[in-house]
């Protein structure tokens, strides 16, 4: 699991739980706790508190042979993708492992593939979960926590994938990870930065949860135009987004629990936000089409503001 932070390490709890073994990479006081300490996870349906196996990208390549692993799962966020895979590009070239990303955005799976080529690379989602580290070694989660999986940027078009991710459906089921594994992984993708554009900057800006900003009357107003600017560059992009999935994603997010999002924890703790991953391909995709998503443009402009002034 490499970036075990909050996604990472609740999934990876998951897949010890079920016996699994699994190697957890992360880095600085948070790793030394993880070596020191163990693991403590607490959800409400789930509590994992027991020593892990984990190590730095370095400890990773020095004491793993890549052929080690039937899988790698990239859980950092998406800003480390590049860096990572740099890091990691010597390390992987030695093997055929393929890699997951289970990371918001529509863009980590194009820079996986660029080193690992695209036939060992799957496209995926942590969803419905809120999962934040509290401290070193400790992670607090919540919500269903689904993985949405699927051979990049197609089955049809990376079809060598399937059999192992049809093996790992069951599995992530046994280990009590609800999934869903696509045809189309681009869709789950973009589907998913409906809500991620819909309401990570607007929470992270505002620093209300999202119930709080989907119940307030101006900002839910906000929030859905925000996602209908997504599906249409989603459209531009040539993934077929309709207006039902913006609906379903507007109510999806409006019945889930308040939670902070993965942004707005950023802002809080003084730590970069994924605003170029999210608003980036809204941004860039709308003004090819001639119709700027001004709304996205707007709130990333004050939040990008918001951020400064943080740092000064
Ligand atoms: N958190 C959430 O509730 C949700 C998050 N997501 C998405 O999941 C992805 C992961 O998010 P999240 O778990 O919150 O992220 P976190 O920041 O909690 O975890 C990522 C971890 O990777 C570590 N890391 C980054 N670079 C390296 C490196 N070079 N070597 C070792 N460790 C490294 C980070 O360390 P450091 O802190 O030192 O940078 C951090 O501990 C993101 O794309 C996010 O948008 C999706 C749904 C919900
Ligand atoms: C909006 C949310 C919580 C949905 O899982 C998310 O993806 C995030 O916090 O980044």
């Amino acid at each position: 699991m490499v970036g075990a932070g909050g996604i990472g390490c609740y999934y990876a709890a998951r897949l010890i739980h079920a016996g699994h073994e699994c190697v957890l990479v992360a880095r600085g006081k948070h790793l030394q706790a993880l070596q020191q300490h163990g693991l403590q996870l607490q959800h409400p349906q789930f509590v994992f508190d027991a020593p892990v196996i984990a190590t730095d990208v370095a400890g990773l390549c020095q004491d793993y042979a890549c052929e080690d692993f039937d899988l790698l799962i990239l859980a950092a966020k998406s800003s480390a993708t590049i860096p990572l895979m740099e890091q990691l590009q010597s390390w992987v070239v030695t093997a055929k492992t393929p890699m997951l990303s289970l990371q918001n955005g529509v863009t980590n799976e194009k820079h996986i593939a660029a080193i690992m080529g695209m036939e060992r690379t799957a496209g995926g989602l942590a969803v419905k979960i809120g999962a934040h580290i509290v401290a070193p070694g400790k992670v607090e989660a919540t919500g269903e926590a689904q993985i949405d999986f699927g051979a990049w940027p197609s089955a049809a078009a990376n079809p060598g994938l399937q059999p192992l991710l049809a093996v790992l459906s069951p599995l992530f089921t046994e280990a009590g990870i609800p999934n869903t594994l696509y045809d189309k992984v681009n869709y789950a993708l973009w589907r998913k930065l409906v809500i991620n554009n819909g309401v990570n900057p607007l929470t992270a800006l505002t620093l209300m949860d999202t119930q709080a900003v989907t119940s307030d009357p101006v900002l839910r107003h906000t929030v859905h135009r925000m996602m209908e600017e997504t599906a249409r560059a989603a459209n531009i992009a040539g993934v077929s987004l309709t207006a039902e999935d913006v609906e379903q994603m507007f109510s999806l997010i409006c019945r889930f629990d308040a939670i902070k999002t993965s942004m707005q924890v950023d802002r809080e703790k003084g730590r970069p936000m994924e605003i170029e991953d999210i608003c980036g391909p809204v941004i860039q995709y709308c003004r090819e089409g001639g119709q700027p998503a001004e709304t996205t443009e707007l709130i990333r402009t004050l939040l990008l503001r918001a951020s400064a002034l943080d740092h000064r």
